[in-house]
């Protein structure tokens, strides 16, 4: 890599700070390969007198993001002939159209997915045609050299345990579309390689894109040189930005960090976030970054069929439907803190998802002998009353259409998506009314149960025997990721990170929820210093089903939709009808 190094510091495109240069990283840690340095005694006065130090200036036309490749490619400088020129054009062009043609593409349709094709491409014809020397010299010496290995390396072994992760899923699916575009010319471990040489390489680099209005825009970009900086927050030195007048990237280091030092050498680290989510972190990068005091993350999916099968919640249905239904991500997000002297993981129980997951443990109400929620498993019934009453023509079909309901339901509820997506007529909520103190129920969505039971006189008890339940809950499938994680022995690096800090993560909540000590945020007198990263998507796997066959289907209790009784489940059928009419209402 030192010859890289050396060819773009000869390069007229790049200017260099004199004292920077690539070596080993100093990381501890057999991966994290190569890193830039400098040697703070090659900082003059007049330089120590700047908030920042320019390191690297890389002209924007060595970077390579969808634009500048395109304008390479344009190029016919570029090429030694006009008809290489047309040649090249030609051919990618035509792979292009044949990748945007793939049906679904459009879902795939990122900048970062594009810059991976646009290298699968150069990678497939860059032995029979001319590609740009930039872009030629950047494939062979860089990504195809470098020795990286991220989640995509080992999928299909990380798909086993954590494929319910919508991070394991969604670079599942990414797969199996590169395999599809370019079975035939490239080799799997190529496209693997390329894949996680580019996500782990790739930064969000501003452009200005009217230099009158200073607007910009951002894009995802590899920038030689520059992505040699490796990642720690707490002894990050430099960020990098661009020059405005002329969109160069620049790396800049803070003077703070080299004035008054006198080592020989230190490494010169960046952000890649701010925020520290550790299994994205390892997804995307192939490493997790040591703990040095600062809150770190981990976001725990659930397994779907742990939801399914737990039968602990006091609903009268599983958990799994009812966080599909009320469109619930069933997800908790951990926090890695330092508490009395240790460090350990806890529930981080202070954002409003994590209210949202604790509704289906909400107790029954006092002095109620019903439970909080209802599940109607008749709800196809209540679909067909309201839609003929929104479309009274339909009446005398009502029991074809009670069948077509009751069908779509049974499909939704047991496919593999995340959430039902129909109206939520399924679940209902008994709470106390605050000004007249009655009870009442209704058909609610997951917002609006919150506000109504934040109203309830008794709502700090009632969230509180609801953290029982779910720590109860937790506890359970804490020793069912346990036993399912361990069973297996790989060889792959990542899939061994990942079960060396799951294993850390439940044996430490484990062991405090078995102690009885603190397991939430909450509890303890601190406030994080970093954001928890928005949570992971909803997943959408609609064609696998997830009920196993020998599980029975529930008995309706009544199929008659004219004898249905709406009020059984709901004291507001009319403003739900009002409420959800667009929905019912036939074309
Ligand atoms: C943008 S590259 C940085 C240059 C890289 N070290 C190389 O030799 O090509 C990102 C990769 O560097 C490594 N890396 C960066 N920061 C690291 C850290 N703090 N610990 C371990 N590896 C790190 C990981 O392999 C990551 O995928």
């Amino acid at each position: 890599m030192e010859e890289v190094f050396r060819f773009y510091l000869n390069s007229r495109t790049v200017s260099f700070h004199k004292s920077l240069e690539l070596k080993l990283s100093s990381v501890d840690e057999p991966k994290s390969g190569y890193g830039l340095f400098i040697e703070p005694s090659k900082f003059n006065s007049q330089e120590l007198k700047n908030e920042t130090i320019t390191l690297l200036r890389i002209s924007k036309l060595i970077t390579f993001d969808i634009n500048t490749i395109l304008a390479l490619l344009g190029d016919k400088e570029e090429f030694t002939s006009k008809e290489q020129f047309k040649r090249t054009n030609d051919k990618v062009k035509a792979t292009l159209r044949d990748i945007l043609a793939y049906p679904g593409f459009s879902r795939f349709l990122t900048e970062t997915n594009l810059l991976i094709i646009y290298f699968m491409t150069f990678q497939a014809i860059h032995g029979s045609y001319e590609i740009p020397k930039g872009i030629r010299y950047y494939l062979e010496n860089v990504l195809m050299s470098i020795d990286v290995e991220t989640a995509m390396d080992s999928i299909e072994n990380l798909a086993v345990n954590y494929g319910h992760y919508p991070q394991i899923f969604g670079l599942q699916e990414s797969l199996n579309l590169f395999k599809d575009l370019f079975q035939d010319l490239l080799h799997i471990n190529d496209i693997k390689h390329l894949y996680s040489a580019i996500i782990s390489r790739c930064l969000e680099i501003p452009e200005i894109a009217d230099t009158k209005s200073q607007e910009f825009c951002v894009h995802s970009t590899l920038v030689p040189i520059l992505d040699f900086s490796n990642h720690e927050n707490t002894q990050k030195n430099a960020f990098f930005d661009i020059d405005p007048s002329n969109n160069d990237v620049l790396l800049l280091l803070d003077t703070d960090a080299v004035r008054g030092r006198t080592e020989k050498s230190s490494e010169v680290f960046i952000s890649y976030s701010p925020t520290e989510d550790l299994f994205s972190m390892l997804i995307t990068y192939g490493f997790i970054p040591c703990f040095r005091g600062h809150a770190q993350f981990w976001t725990v999916s659930f397994d779907r069929s742990f939801l399914r099968d737990y039968n602990g919640s006091g609903i009268n249905a599983d958990l799994r439907i009812f966080y599909k239904w009320l469109r619930i991500n069933p997800v908790v997000s951990l926090v890695k803190l330092e508490n009395n002297g240790r460090v350990r993981w806890f529930i981080n129980d202070t954002t409003p998802d994590f209210e949202m997951l604790l509704l289906p443990f909400i107790p029954s109400l006092n002095g109620s002998k019903s439970a909080r929620w209802a599940y109607d498993s008749t709800c196809h019934l209540m679909f067909t009353k309201i839609h003929c009453l929104v479309n009274p023509e339909t009446n005398e079909h009502a029991p074809v259409i009670a069948e077509n309901y009751r069908s779509l339901i049974e499909e939704r509820e047991s496919n593999g998506d995340d959430l039902i997506d129909l109206p939520q007529l399924a679940w209902s909520l008994r709470y106390k009314e605050t000004e007249s103190g009655c009870i009442q129920q209704r058909h609610t969505n997951s917002e609006d149960a919150i506000t109504l039971l934040q109203q309830e006189p008794q709502q700090k008890q009632d969230v509180a025997e609801a953290k029982l339940q779910f720590t109860s809950f937790f506890r359970s499938f804490l020793r069912y990721r346990k036993s399912k994680i361990t069973k297996r022995s790989t060889n792959s690096k990542v899939a061994r990170m990942l079960l060396k800090q799951e294993l850390e993560i439940i044996n430490n909540l484990t062991e405090a929820i078995d102690k009885n000590s603190d397991i939430f945020v909450s509890d303890l007198n601190v406030t994080l210093d970093v954001e928890p990263n928005r949570l992971p998507p909803l997943r959408f796997l609609d064609d696998c089903i997830e009920i196993p066959d020998n599980k029975v289907a529930l008995d309706p209790i009544c199929e008659d939709p004219v004898s249905y009784t709406p009020d059984k489940f709901t004291d507001f059928f009319q403003e739900e009808i009002n409420q959800h009419s667009p929905f019912f209402q036939d074309d």
